[in-house]
Parts: C-alpha cells; sequence; structure tokens
C-alpha cells in the first residue's frame, strides 16, 4: 500500500516517494518483499498519475527478471481501505495467500513476511505481526481518564498482515469495508467472526508516519550502511550485508 499522501510526514510530496537513505520508501518496501522470497506477484498501490513511483515498480520488475516475483502497479483509492480493494482486484484470482503491507513500514526485516506467510500457509486464515506495548495506556473522554486497560493483553499491530485470499476478499465485499473505523484488514475479519492470528513483528517495522520517524529510519539505515566493511576493490567481494536493505537492491 503506497497510494497515500503523508499528511503527517509533512513533506508535500506522497510519502512512499520520500528518500530515505537516499532510496524512495516504496523501494525500501519492494526490496524487502523480494528479499523475504515469500511473493510470486506484488502489486504497488500507488497515488493516481505518479510516475516517479510507476517508474520505480517499473525498475522493480526489471530487476526481479525472469525468476523474481511479477511486480506491477494499479491506482489506489481515496482511503487506506480503498486501495486494498484496488490491489485486491489486481491480482490474479488463483493467488491463495495475500499479504497486506503498508509501503510506509519501509525498513520491516523479510523475516517479518515469511513468519507471516509461513502462519497463513500453514492454516491460519488471518496473521498479523504484533509488540508488546511498552506504554501504559488509557481510555480517555475528553480530558478524563475512565479506563487503563491491562496492558498484558495488549498489542501495537504492524503489517505485512496475512490472509487466506477468500476470507480477505469476503471481508472487503462486507458491510465494514467503508467504516472509517477500520484501520487493518484484521478489523474486517475480527467484524467476519474471522480468528486472527498473531505473530512476532519487529521494532524495524515501525511506520513512517512523522517527521521523528523519518529521523529513525534514517539512523537506521546509516548504522548499518557504517557497519558494511570496506571495499577493497577489485579483489575482495563485499560480504553479504547484515540486513536486507542492501540485499534485494532495485537500480536506480
Ligand atoms: N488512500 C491511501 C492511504 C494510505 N495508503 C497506504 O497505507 C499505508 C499506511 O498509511 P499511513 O501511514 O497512514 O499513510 P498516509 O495515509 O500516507 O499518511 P497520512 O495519514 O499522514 O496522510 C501507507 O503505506 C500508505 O501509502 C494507501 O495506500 N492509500
Ligand atoms: C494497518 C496499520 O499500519 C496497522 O498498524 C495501521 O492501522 C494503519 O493506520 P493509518 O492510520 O493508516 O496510519
Amino acid at each position: 500500500m503506497a497510494a497515500g499522501s503523508g499528511q503527517r510526514l509533512g513533506q508535500g510530496i506522497p510519502k512512499a516517494r520520500v528518500l530515505c537513505g537516499g532510496r524512495t520508501l516504496l523501494q525500501h518496501s519492494l526490496e524487502a518483499v523480494v528479499a523475504s522470497g515469500v511473493a510470486a506477484v506484488v502489486v504497488a498501490v500507488l497515488p493516481a498519475g505518479d510516475t516517479v513511483l510507476s517508474d520505480v515498480v517499473a525498475r522493480a520488475q526489471q530487476a526481479s527478471g525472469d525468476f523474481g516475483p511479477r511486480i506491477s502497479a494499479v491506482t489506489g483509492g481515496a482511503t487506506r481501505s480503498a486501495s486494498v480493494r484496488a490491489g485486491l482486484e489486481a491480482l490474479p484470482p488463483s493467488v491463495g495467500v495475500v499479504l497486506v503491507h503498508d509501503a510506509a513500514r519501509a525498513l520491516t526485516p523479510p523475516a517479518v513476511f515469511q513468519r507471516v506467510a509461513a502462519a497463513v500457509r500453514a492454516g491460519a486464515p488471518a496473521v498479523i505481526p504484533v509488540l508488546p506495548v511498552v506504554d501504559t495506556v488509557k481510555t480517555v473522554e475528553g480530558d478524563v481518564v475512565t479506563a487503563t486497560p491491562d496492558r498484558a493483553t495488549l498489542r501495537a499491530v504492524q503489517t505485512p498482515q496475512g490472509f487466506a485470499a477468500d476470507r480477505l476478499r469476503a471481508g472487503h465485499a462486507g458491510p465494514s469495508a467503508g467504516d472509517p473505523g477500520v484501520t487493518d484488514d484484521a478489523m474486517l475479519m475480527e467484524a467476519g467472526g474471522t480468528t486472527v492470528r498473531v505473530v512476532d513483528g519487529d521494532a524495524l517495522a515501525f511506520k513512517v508516519t512523522t517527521p521523528l520517524d523519518l529521523v529513525v529510519a534514517e539512523a537506521v539505515l546509516a548504522q548499518h550502511t557504517a557497519a558494511l566493511p570496506v571495499a577493497d576493490p577489485g579483489r575482495t567481494p563485499r560480504p553479504a550485508p547484515p540486513t536486507q536493505h542492501r540485499s534485494a537492491h532495485v537500480p536506480e
């Protein structure tokens, strides 16, 4: 999902086009999904008429070649949910497992895709990656606290979220699909009575939402780059990098 406008990031361009470590957030996300090896088909859902991002997708498809996943682009909608539906419509009917991922979670490690895909392939109809909540969370009305939910029962939810394709299609055709209170695809499953299972998320799968998140993402990438050994031109090939960010290179 890369069709958002990135209002909270406030850069004046669609968020997926924002550079981090010199590459667009969309490039980072495509690299991660390709590196994970779980996808046969990747549909990037883009803002209408965004030629910069459609070029990114075209180059990713070129780099993927005959042996990698088939990567294409479609235009998204006004809401994330509408964008997911546009992506679903672009998938071949034969696809049995669908992972829905935010391009904004640009540094998601490939292992998270693998955990989610493995759990769905093992039979769970809906799987989401989660992290424990580290803050105490309150419910409030106005400026008054009304309750403190037991933190042990709370999880922060990430993407990719994985689904049996028929369940996801049914959820998006159902009555809750257009509800603005539905902020992720798993909620559609919950509304329809489908059991949603959790697997471990990863701190690196944080969503780049605010300017501070972008600072953090830049710092993470800079640290990984600094950790790479200095190349010995012409003699020693550079060893494999420690993360996915350089392992499935989408050419500029
Ligand atoms: N109409 C939309 C809205 C969001 N998204 C995607 O859904 C993911 C999560 O959304 P969010 O982080 O909220 O992105 P934006 O909607 O771009 O952010 P903002 O709400 O700050 O404008 C992002 O990868 C975003 O591109 C999308 O494909 N289509
Ligand atoms: C899908 C999601 O990333 C799970 O945490 C999140 O709900 C998206 O919310 P946003 O309001 O579109 O950022």
